[in-house]
């Protein structure tokens, strides 16, 4: 901004009025961005803005303006202007010819048009560089955290998709074998020799060996490769495996076979049929082009081949190539390598290409009878892989090895000697030692024999544990070759067998156990909850059921309310009546007083009555007591006391609290009687009697009151004949009943005798009192005996039910001493019998 300072002379020379139209018409274009136009494809340099500025800047040396004081100032402004434009004549400050021609006031108002429109501009741009950064901020603020997103979700995603192709490539076999025969040479047929090897179309992992005993062998392995099938049949079912080093996995695939059986057709190929390193390779760069997105690989090749035990590096030059001696070490990551094996990078399939023919060249080949040019050593082709992720920065090494082995063949036979037979036996002991490590590895041994050899302990890093190994078992189809075809097949086999026989079989067992263990329990389970299905629906049935059970019952309870409010309201009605009863029962025994029997006449009392005597009674009695009142009990006839004397003070019990409780009665005694109930007094007669009163109708029930402690029975006065009906009862029944006095009249019995005979509940009682037939054949001086049984099944509506004390069978007592004994030892209170006209009370 410093440099535009001179580039804004407005603000010491405001545009007049007169010369912005003048500045308007001139030739020059109106806007900036047209202005600019012009300038640019003139001038040598680009035009840029701090070119442009260049000029108009103070540090250019411009000349002095002469100052006058006459002169206006607008005057000097323009001189120096033209004085500054004649200075700079130089088409790369001042490239418009339609600026330079400009004189005077054109100039200044030119000049003053650019520079304002060069400032706004300046503006403009200056704010679209703080737009564009706002909008780059933002855009990182809004996408970083989904790019953090989907960062993390690739990352799952391809940490998945590793496991599973690792794991696919698991259930092949981490130690794979695949048995390729080639084709019959010319050679071999014009020797007459015949194919031994039989294929089956359909099944392309099994083939058969004709014997010279016409027997026939069957193999098996992962994948066999007849005659006819070509380089890219053997690259398909490759290049899956080729495919895991991407992923950081170490593969090993080498060829293994006879002298010239194929092994090196099938890793290197020809030209016009590359093979296994090649496509390999050309694999692995179309991958990495995929993923180079998100993913950043380095190739580097080494070559190298075993011979007689020593490591040869094939991409040295010829010259370092004798001299210098590598030997296999152990790096920093446990991993082998051998310090000053070259390793060139290639970014490129063609450049693998050159490195593989290079390399190959400098093979030590040999003549055999078997193969005019014999592998005499094992080339191996090291592929190394650097990976770096560019999504989470992750960084893995990983290996390739594509090992062309030296021919097995049998010494003998291609009758060797001198430097052929070492090369020999070095080939032999080190297909040896490979075999022990893949036996070794197979078979889980906690040894792993690497250092037996040096291909073995080259190749320990890709041999085992996650490493994936692909074996080709290489035959000839010849017969002249069977020996040796069955030897080869025997150790793939061994290597095969091994892996998928006893240990991968256990393991395999030891799933399967489990898959079926597994699919037993989810079996079991479906059944279950099958089984648990069902019972919930029956549940679900029997619980609707019992609702519709539950309803009808709380109905069944609401009219069972409602019947008993009825009940309590009829109790209520016959309360009054009884009090009615009551006092005109009261006002006629004013006038009809029972005749007085002589006292000698009268027997003992000797239980409770609820008779008040009569006064004239009371005299004679408080003159000699001989008889006690009501509540009485047994005489003491043989202590020295009084024999007339009672032993307990006379008192009397009520025990009718409901009764009194009715609102708007008035206060009354209302007593009871009681006598044990049914379950008792057949427990205390004999079983004859037994017998007899199951057939009578009795209704009983006890009410407790706690305060008082007492226990009432409710008992018809019907029930009481057949107590009575016991010898020494009868004696003192008919005792009282020869009394005229105590005799009960015979309006009062018929009253309490039932009217329905076998009533068996209360309720059923209640219901035949209730009734309207019965009721009207129910006389007026039933009351009391409908009120006895209205209380009673008031009781039995409002009380809780009380448990019944369990009866002792021992208590059985069958004398009439015993059981009135017992009776008055165990209620100890009075017993009333409510009656119309009177009460009676019994014993
Ligand atoms: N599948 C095949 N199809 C056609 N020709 C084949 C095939 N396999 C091998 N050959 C030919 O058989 C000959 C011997 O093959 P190769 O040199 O690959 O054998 P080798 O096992 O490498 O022998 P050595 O161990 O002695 O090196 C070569 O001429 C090769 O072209």
């Amino acid at each position: 901004m410093e440099e535009q300072a001179p580039v804004m002379p407005p603000s010491r020379l405001p545009p007049s009025e007169e010369e912005a139209p003048m500045a308007l018409s001139s030739p020059l274009p109106p806007t900036g961005e047209e202005e600019e136009a012009p300038i640019a494809p003139s001038s040598p340099l680009p035009p840029t803005g701090e070119e442009e500025e260049a000029p108009i800047a103070p540090s250019s040396p411009l000349p002095p303006i002469e100052a006058s004081v006459e002169e206006p100032a607008e005057k000097k402004e323009q001189d120096s202007l033209k004085n500054m434009i004649q200075t700079l004549d130089d088409d790369s400050f001042i490239p418009s010819p339609i600026l330079k021609a400009a004189s005077g006031a054109d100039l200044s108002s030119a000049l003053l048009l650019i520079g304002s429109k060069y400032n706004t501009l300046m503006k403009i741009h200056a704010s679209l560089q703080d737009e564009s950064e706002c909008l780059r901020k933002k855009c990182i603020e809004e996408c970083e955290p989904k790019y953090e997103n989907l960062k993390k979700k690739y990352t799952a995603e391809r940490e998945e998709r590793k496991r599973l192709y690792n794991e696919l490539i698991e259930m092949k076999g981490n130690i794979r074998v695949f048995c390729r025969c080639r084709p019959l040479s010319s050679e071999e047929i014009a020797r007459g020799c015949s194919s031994v090897v039989d294929f089956d179309p359909a099944q392309d992992t099994e083939l058969r060996i004709t014997s010279s005993d016409s027997s026939k062998k069957q193999f098996k392995f992962d994948h066999v490769f007849g005659p006819k099938d070509d380089q890219n049949a053997v690259s398909m079912e490759t290049l899956p495996i080729v495919k895991s080093v991407l992923d950081g996995y170490n593969v090993c695939i080498f060829a293994y076979g006879q002298t010239g059986a194929g092994k090196t057709f099938t890793m290197e190929g020809t030209p016009e049929n590359r093979g296994v390193n090649y496509r390999s390779l050309e694999e692995l760069f179309r991958v990495s082009e995929k993923r180079n997105s998100i993913m950043r690989y380095e190739f580097h090749v080494s070559m190298l081949e075993v011979y007689n035990e020593k490591i040869r590096d094939l991409l040295a030059d010829s010259s370092d190539h004798l001299s210098k001696r590598l030997e296999i070490k152990q790096v920093a990551d446990g991993t082998q390598d051998v310090p000053g094996l070259v390793e060139a990078q290639v970014g490129s399939i063609n450049e693998v290409w050159d490195i593989l023919k290079n390399g190959g060249r400098n093979r030590s080949v040999g003549s055999t009878n078997a193969n005019e040019l014999s592998s005499r050593s094992h080339c191996l082709v090291r592929v190394s892989i650097k990976s770096e992720s560019f999504v989470d920065g992750q960084k893995w090494r990983s290996k390739l090895w594509l090992v062309d082995l030296a021919g097995s063949e049998r010494v003998g036979k291609i009758e060797v000697e001198g430097e052929r037979l070492k090369e020999s036996q070095f080939i032999n002991k080190s297909l040896s030692a490979l075999g022990d490590v893949i036996s070794a590895l197979a078979s889980k041994n906690p040894h792993i024999p690497y250092r037996n050899s040096k291909l073995t302990h080259l190749l320990q890093s890709s041999l085992g544990g996650d490493c994936k190994t692909l074996m080709f078992a290489q035959i000839s189809p010849s017969s002249a070759d069977l020996g040796e075809t069955l030897c080869s097949l025997n150790f793939a086999s061994r290597v095969r067998g091994i892996e998928h026989g006893p240990v991968r079989r256990q393991t395999d067992l030891a799933e399967s156990f489990k898959i079926k263990q597994m699919t037993e329990k989810l079996l079991q389970g479906e059944k279950e909850v099958a089984r648990l299905n069902e019972s919930l629906q029956l549940m679900h049935l029997k619980y609707a059921s019992r609702e519709n059970v539950f309803k009808t019952l709380q109905e069944k309870i609401r009219d069972a309310e409602q019947t008993s409010k009825n009940y309590q309201n009829k109790v209520r009605e016959l309360e009054n009546q009884l009090a009615d009863a009551k006092k005109v029962t009261k006002e006629t025994a004013k006038f009809q007083k029972p005749p007085l029997v002589p006292i000698k006449q009268r027997p003992p009392l000797r239980k409770i009555t609820n008779l008040l005597p009569p006064s004239s009674y009371q005299t004679i009695r408080s003159a000699k007591p001989v008889q006690s009142k009501e509540n009485d009990v047994v005489e003491n006839k043989t202590s020295g006391k009084d024999p007339v004397k009672p032993l307990f003070k006379a008192r009397r019990i009520t025990l009718a609290p409901l009764v009194r409780n009715v609102p708007g009665q008035t206060k009354r005694r209302a007593s009871i009687a009681i006598l044990p109930d049914l379950t008792e007094r057949m427990n205390t007669l004999p079983e004859v009697r037994q017998q007899n009163h199951i057939t009578s109708t009795t209704q009983s029930s006890q009410i407790r009151f706690p305060r008082r402690r007492s226990v009432a029975t409710f008992t018809s006065i019907s029930e009481t004949a057949p107590v009575a009906a016991t010898p020494q009862s009868k004696v003192r029944f008919s005792t009282l009943a020869s009394s005229s006095k105590y005799r009960s009249p015979p309006l009062a019995q018929a009253v309490w005798k039932p009217k329905v005979a076998n009533i068996s509940s209360p309720r059923q009682r209640l219901r035949i009192i209730s009734s309207p037939a019965n009721s009207e054949n129910i006389s007026a001086h039933s009351t009391a005996n409908k009120l006895c049984f209205s209380v009673q099944k008031r009781v039995i509506v409002n009380s809780p039910v009380q448990p019944k004390p369990p009866i002792n069978p021992r208590s059985m007592m069958f004398s009439q001493i015993l059981r009135d004994n017992e009776i008055v030892g165990r209620f100890g209170e009075a017993r009333r019998v409510l009656c119309k006209n009177r009460r009676q009370s019994v014993i």
